[in-house]
């Protein structure tokens, strides 16, 4: 899809609205010329009547000019506007291994560095429309003045056309790869950003990290660098071209041709009016191929996420299967493997046969890396199982009901995210919040206003329980946390095994939760030992 293609779609009925204006606005342009060279020809034609036409041209055009431009400004924006909705409708359908296969250099580089190029050079697909009416209307014309003139002008302007192909193509090659280097970029920054405490704790850190930095920036200057050289090239040609243009008309043409002096002058205006028209064209062309592959990246994007939805096949809307309590959790065989990038092996967990009664304890234990948090992503339906099934209340957890099941569970994982506000409890009573506040002791720290947390620069051990207070809000009848208490001083990790875990238990709640603290194994009703991706042992606590 091209520019001109998102335009005229989203235009729907106004397009030709638009078109006629653009026409209006060529119109009068060349009004202008051919009324200043009609007077210039013959002065008893000026005077007030003469004057005022040409004003009421003028302002003709400037009305037209305006309107063309600020609706193809207006219908951009709404076109953008509608993509971006559309990359964040997708966004929230696609399911997590997609989006953590696109990226987030990739979906950031996409909503945001695209789309403003395409923000900022759109509009002038107006002042590019109108240069070609008026460079049209000038070359019919220079027709009307002299045939054999209308035949060199078209001929170096289809000579400048086709060099001009020739080089978009090319230049459409840069621009993608200089995307490509773009998102590279943003990648070792984003890594610079998020390790930024570990690197100012090693200048060597630093100086690497920056070293590589540099090195993708030295790309990017590179591919910047030869579309700049190429678009100048295109503008130093064809300027070059309306110059011998020029010279073929002052120099060349009357030597063999009979053309009267005053033709020859007003055919000398024509060009040199061509001259804005032709900037325009020239200078917006690259723009022009620029919105393209910035549109097409963004198409790409919204593509790859199609994929991502495709794949998992997730259905959003679906009638709970689950209403009347979903019993217990069962995994049959269940195995799962990471993809992985180079094509060597990926960890893989299972198969893993595991029931959890519903209102138990269970506990997951087990060595770094043994697949704790895989499987505690498996369990929850985050992870579709590559093999086996998972089995909750007997009925198969499935693309077509995993999101009403992962509606049952109130999760902290590892890598949990605290949002600005309780998104998903917007209508919670705060009274409920102040009192889990306080409750996990944190009502010297924060509080809670405007549906959020006033004050979520915390310690992680306060955070997490700031996260507990969301998970507790939730209500749900599934309990996930992963390692939740590793951060905990010791009064708080015994007050989550002694105290909250008894009591989601008593409410009826099934917990699953990751751990290494032994000390507290006995709070499990079962505990689950993992080794290398497989279960060791299930044992009574
Ligand atoms: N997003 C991922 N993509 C690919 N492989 C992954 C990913 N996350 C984890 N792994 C792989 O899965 C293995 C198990 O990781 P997992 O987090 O499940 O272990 P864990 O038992 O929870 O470890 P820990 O106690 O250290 O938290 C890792 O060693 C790693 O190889």
């Amino acid at each position: 899809m091209t520019i001109v293609d998102l335009i005229t779609q989203e235009a729907g009925g106004e397009r030709r609205r638009i078109l006629m204006a653009a026409c209006v606005a060529g119109a009068t342009s060349m009004f202008v010329l051919i009324g200043a060279n009609v007077v210039a020809s013959a002065p008893k034609l000026s005077g007030l009547p003469a004057a005022g036409l040409f004003a009421l041209v003028v302002v003709g055009h400037y009305l037209s000019a305006k309107y063309v431009y600020y609706r193809t400004a207006t219908v951009v924006e709404s076109a953008l506007h509608r993509i971006k909705i559309s990359i964040v409708d997708k966004l929230e359908k696609a399911d997590i291994q997609g989006v953590e296969r696109i990226g987030t250099a990739e979906i950031y580089d996409g909503i945001t560095e695209n789309l403003s190029v395409v923000s900022n050079y759109g509009p002038l697909i107006s002042a590019f429309l109108q240069a070609a009416l008026i460079l049209a209307f000038a070359v019919l014309y220079i027709a009307w003045i002299s045939l054999p003139t209308f035949i060199a002008v078209t001929f170096l302007l289809t000579i400048g056309y086709v060099t001009y192909r020739g080089r978009a193509k090319e230049l459409e090659r840069y621009l993608q790869r200089l995307g490509d280097a773009r998102v590279a970029f943003f990648e070792k920054l984003t890594d610079l950003l998020k390790g930024f405490k570990e690197v100012k704790l090693s200048r060597r850190r630093g100086r690497d990290i920056c070293t590589d930095i540099e090195r993708s920036s030295e790309v990017l200057r590179g591919f910047n660098l030869k579309s700049g050289e190429m678009n100048s090239d295109n503008f130093i040609f064809a300027s070059s071209n309306l110059y011998a243009l020029l010279g073929v008309i002052v120099l060349v043409i009357p030597q063999h041709i009979d053309v009267e002096s005053s033709a020859l002058v007003s055919i000398v205006a024509a060009i040199l009016f061509l001259w804005g028209p032709m900037t325009v064209l020239i200078t917006g062309a690259p723009a022009y191929i620029r919105s393209n592959v910035a549109l097409s990246r963004a198409r790409t994007l919204e593509e790859k996420l199609d994929k991502a939805i495709q794949e998992t096949r997730i259905a959003l809307d679906v009638e709970d299967a689950w209403k009347g309590g979903f019993g217990a959790i069962a995994g049959r065989g269940i195995e799962f493997e990471y993809v992985s990038d180079d094509g060597d092996g990926a960890f893989r967990i299972g198969p893993l046969d595991v029931d959890i009664a519903e209102g138990e304890i269970v506990f997951i234990v087990g060595g770094n890396g043994s697949g704790k948090s895989t499987a505690l992503k498996v369990l929850t339906g985050l992870y579709p199982p590559t093999g086996g099934e998972l089995l909750v209340g007997g009925i198969r957890v499935d693309s077509s009901n995993v999101a009403a099941y992962r509606e049952k569970i109130s999760a902290i994982y590892s890598d949990f995210h605290l949002f600005a506000k309780l998104y998903g409890l917007l209508d919670v009573d705060p009274a409920a919040v102040h009192r889990l506040i306080a409750q996990m002791d944190l009502q010297q720290k924060t509080s809670f206003e405007n549906k959020g947390f006033t004050n979520r620069n915390l310690s992680t051990g306060q955070r997490k329980r700031l996260a507990m207070i969301v998970a507790l809000l939730e209500d749900r009848p599934i309990c996930v946390f992963d390692e939740w208490a590793a951060d905990q001083d010791p009064e708080f990790r015994a007050y989550f095994y002694e105290e909250i875990l008894p009591a989601l238990k008593q409410r009826g709640k099934t917990v699953i939760a990751v751990t290494h603290d032994d000390r507290f194994f006995h709070c499990a009703d079962r505990v689950i030992t993992m080794e290398y991706g497989r279960i060791r042992s299930v044992e009574r606590a």
